[in-house]
């Protein structure tokens, strides 16, 4: 998944006015284009095309296990070491994501629960408290933060080679710095994996507003933040990092919903 990195200016979030928001507003630009103002991007997802065909260098295909949150999972070659541990406890997320159950995320109390859109559809977000976005703020993309889009953060490069032996893997994947104006190469991107089993990233389990019927809108974005989130979520996790904002009011019982593509 690739929804949109918007990339918000350093007095963006500090106008906000939400309490909650002022314990933790953030600085804000791109690691590459600093003090670039908002920019917009398409929501894109990593498609078979994109992908580099680069394979996992084998060294023998000797077979490691790989013991993690998402249980055991065998790779080839350098794979192995190349896949991180994560702790979603640093940034603030929680350590496992009960379903059916209300949870407090960032200062907010959510459910992740069978989607509007059908159980074949899985599940999705849905808030439990109501989170006001003055048409003003929404204009300027300023709603509240609503929590990060957590999980290790891998090079694009190394993202492909898991993908050449796990492609299921895929799903959650966020690309984190790819927006309009972005100067990097393809494969200096990083990429999040926001799987909510291997990550505890809550944000994986936001629904898309493609082809749903009756059309649901987008009520939350994505943006990306340069430098670690400030206290209280901030205090070991130093990387930069993604957020999902409120984009319109979201009542109490509203599933959240984004705008992305997915592969
Ligand atoms: C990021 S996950 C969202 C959470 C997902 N519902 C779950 O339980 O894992 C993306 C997956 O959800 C499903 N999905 C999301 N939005 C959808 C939509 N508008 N229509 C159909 N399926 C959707 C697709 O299966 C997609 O691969």
């Amino acid at each position: 998944m690739k929804p949109p990195p918007y990339v918000l200016s350093q007095g963006v979030l500090a106008t906000i006015g939400n309490a909650l928001l002022h314990a933790f507003a953030i600085g804000i630009g791109t690691s590459h284009e600093a003090n670039k103002s908002q920019h917009e991007a398409r929501p894109r997802v990593p498609s078979v095309k994109q992908r580099s065909k680069a394979q996992c260098p084998s060294e023998g295909h000797a077979k490691t296990i790989v013991k993690g949150r998402w249980g055991m999972c065998e790779f080839t070659g350098k794979c192995a070491n190349i896949i991180q541990s994560w702790n979603p406890v640093v940034l603030g997320l929680l350590d496992s994501l009960p379903y059916d159950e209300e949870v407090m995320v960032w200062g907010r109390r959510w459910i992740v629960k069978t989607s509007t859109l059908g159980e074949r559809h899985g599940y999705g977000v849905y808030a439990c408290e109501d989170i006001i976005v003055e048409d003003s703020a929404r204009c300027r993309r300023e709603g509240p933060t609503l929590f990060p889009y957590g999980g290790p953060i891998y090079k694009r490069r190394h993202w492909n080679w898991i993908l050449t032996q796990h492609p299921e893997w895929k799903t959650f994947a966020l690309e984190m710095d790819t927006f309009a104006g972005s100067t990097r190469r393809h494969n200096d991107v990083k990429v999040i994996d926001g799987d909510p089993i291997r990550s505890g990233n809550i944000v994986g389990f936001i629904n898309n507003t493609v082809g749903t019927h009756p059309k649901r809108r987008a009520n939350c974005e994505w943006v990306f933040v340069e430098g670690p989130p400030l206290a209280p979520y901030g205090q070991t996790y130093h990387e930069d990092h993604c957020l999902v904002i409120a984009t319109r009011t979201i009542r109490s019982g509203d599933e959240l919903f984004t705008h992305y593509e997915w592969s």
